[in-house]
């Protein structure tokens, strides 16, 4: 048995207007996940949503959330996340050097799936504790851009770090979010990564289920 393929388009590419049709559009489309983008204008330089947001959201549907912090101090929106409905929290490595383990509980006690993100400049080995704890986090999510923006270009350089990953843990689900689309999916598929995120690439095709059918299929060949 191994990893199964979760393709997560990134609501950040959404009409925000129009959020529940856009998520309702996106799921008949083949998406797996709903990737929402948590930005707090402090550890990214950009303001997006946090919890009132994903609690209406969650009222019109039942898919999974699968929310990536880009916030300085995590810990504060656990409780709110996970009273709005999230399913997923990926916090980010650089903001938790100290409280990981108390995150980890915190997020589980919440009724969500912790996940921990790094920065591409952040060494891989940042997150081994994490996911060999005895509490561990279930998703490593690699940057393939500098968090902060849709539509900014692939790092194929982050590969390395999937490649790694993927080594060391056959059945952990390794996340990819920046820039990915059909021109770039193989790579991160053939790397090891079974949870993709693509924002622009899928908001912006005439055929969002010909892109997410795609991806996944070059997820499953892998
Ligand atoms: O976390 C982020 C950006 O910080 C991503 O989720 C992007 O929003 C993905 O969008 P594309 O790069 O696919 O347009």
């Amino acid at each position: 048995m191994g990893v199964t393929p979760n393709i997560a388009p990134s609501m950040l590419s959404a009409d925000f207007a129009n959020l529940s049709s856009e998520a309702h559009r996106i799921l008949n489309s083949g998406a797996d996940w709903l990737h929402m983008d948590v930005m707090d204008g402090h550890f990214v330089p950009n303001l997006t949503i946090g919890a009132p947001v994903i609690e209406s959201l969650r009222k019109h549907t039942t898919a999974y959330l699968d929310c990536h912090m880009m916030v300085t101090n995590p810990l504060d929106y656990v409780e709110p996340l996970g009273k709005a409905g999230a399913s997923g929290f990926t916090f980010h490595v650089e903001t938790s050097k100290d409280n990981w383990q108390e995150l980890i509980q915190m997020i589980k006690s919440h009724g969500m799936r912790p996940g921990v993100a790094l920065n591409p400049g952040t060494p891989i080995g940042e997150v081994y504790p994490l996911v060999e704890a005895e509490k561990p986090v279930e998703m490593v999510l690699v940057m393939t851009v500098e968090p902060g923006f849709g539509g900014q270009k692939f790092m194929p350089e982050m590969m390395d770090k999937v490649r790694i990953l993927r080594k060391r843990y056959p059945l952990l689900d390794i996340e990819v979010d920046g820039g990915l689309g059909p021109s770039n999916i193989d790579m991160a598929a053939s790397a090891g990564a079974n949870c993709i995120v693509a924002g622009s690439s899928v908001f912006g095709a005439s055929e969002p289920a010909e892109v997410i059918s795609l991806l996944r299929s070059s997820v499953q060949k892998a």
